[in-house]
């Protein structure tokens, strides 16, 4: 199998210094916030931007280092956009023939190949329609054949969902995960679901560095940073661990969990719960083995038959909870009230961070 990546790269002029790698076949996900840096990692690798240092090797050969700059269309990478970016007067056929084709191959081997790859992505039945007659998932998904018409080493997605509407997107996730299997790609994406269902891997950037990575179902559910945590859809608090089960975080206030490995005292550590295992108070709830955070509710937003609450606790952090719309009545929940949180310890996992 081919598709093995090793990048190092620093690019001042956008703050980016990463180090980043794929084995053969492997599907890494990079996730961040606006202006991490995301778009420009995939640019590195395809050569649409030089760095300033660094080096890439893709199956051994070298993309660039200090003396060595091998141009975009010599890489055996390709680049999937958000926009499918077809030529608008040749025919779907045709434009998924068109790498092929300028590859050297003659038009009824390049015609063939094309066809292969249209039925790959469940297209055939459009490929003598213009890309004005498909739909924005339609086009995709042409997008897609194309991009592997040419035999890419390694797939590089930027966001190949973002500018489908909802209905489209899961039937080209279903499509993704079908032709990604066996081929490298690094995916970039603002969204969980296209990190749990086509990566191996999630490597986190923010600020132009790389902050946090694992195995995606690992990220999901032991997130390490306050953005992982938002994309679970889990609480994060961090802290200073006291005892085995306890963490103190910056402002004093205890959080007591269950540890999913031993921890010692004084280590830096995290405690993660869901928002729907959390109960809102009025008052501090006494004499209960509860958790309970002072905070300040800063948002109500309906989620099919519960409501979000949203609120902030002194460090100032988000924190999550889940609760019916009958206790926003009953506890006159709005925006600006100052709350308790609580949560029982046996909800919390508490780990090294
Ligand atoms: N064409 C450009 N010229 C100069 N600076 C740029 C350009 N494009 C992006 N930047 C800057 O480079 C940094 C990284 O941007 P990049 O587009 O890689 O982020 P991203 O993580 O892909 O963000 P988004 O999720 O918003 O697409 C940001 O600080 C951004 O302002």
């Amino acid at each position: 199998m081919t598709g093995a990546l090793s990048m190092r790269a620093t690019l001042t002029a956008r703050g980016l210094d990463v180090e980043i790698g794929l084995a053969p076949g492997e599907h890494v996900a990079v996730l961040g916030p606006n202006g991490a840096g995301k778009s420009t990692v995939l640019g590195l690798v395809s050569g649409l931007l030089r760095p300033d240092s660094g080096r890439a090797e893709l199956d051994g050969r070298v993309l660039f280092d200090e003396r060595h700059w091998v141009p975009p269309h010599a890489r055996g990478v390709t680049l999937l956009a958000q926009d499918p970016l077809l030529f608008p007067h040749l025919s779907v056929r045709d434009n998924v023939a068109f790498g092929p084709r300028a590859s050297g191959l003659g038009a009824r081997a390049a015609r063939d190949i094309a066809q292969e790859f249209l039925t790959e992505v469940d297209a055939a039945e459009f490929a003598d329609r213009k890309p004005a007659q498909l739909s924005g998932g339609q086009a995709q998904r042409v997008a897609i054949a194309r991009a592997l018409a040419a035999r890419p080493a390694l797939m590089l997605l930027d966001e190949p969902m973002a500018a489908l509407d909802v209905a489209a997107a899961p039937m080209l996730r279903r499509v993704l995960r079908r032709v990604l299997e066996g081929r490298s790609a690094l995916i970039v994406t603002h969204d969980v679901l296209d990190a749990v269902l086509l990566a191996d891997r999630v490597v986190v950037v923010e600020g132009g560095r790389i902050v946090e990575e694992g195995p995606t179902a690992e990220v999901v559910a032991r997130p390490r940073t306050p953005f992982t945590a938002g994309l679970a859809g889990l609480n994060l608090i961090r802290g200073r661990v006291t005892t085995e089960s306890v963490l103190e975080d910056d402002h004093g206030v205890e959080v007591t969990g269950t540890p999913t490995e031993p921890l010692t005292s004084g280590e830096r550590g995290l405690a993660v719960f869901s928002p729907n295992s959390v109960a809102v108070h009025d008052d501090r709830p006494h004499g209960s083995p509860r958790n309970t955070f002072p905070v300040t509710i800063t948002e109500l937003e309906p989620r099919e038959s519960l409501v979000r609450v949203r609120a902030v606790d002194r460090s100032g952090d988000t924190l999550l909870a889940d609760v019916t719309a009958s206790s926003v009545g009953e506890l006159d929940l709005y925006p600006g009230k100052q709350v308790f949180f609580a949560v029982k310890a046996t909800a919390v996992t508490v780990y090294p961070s």
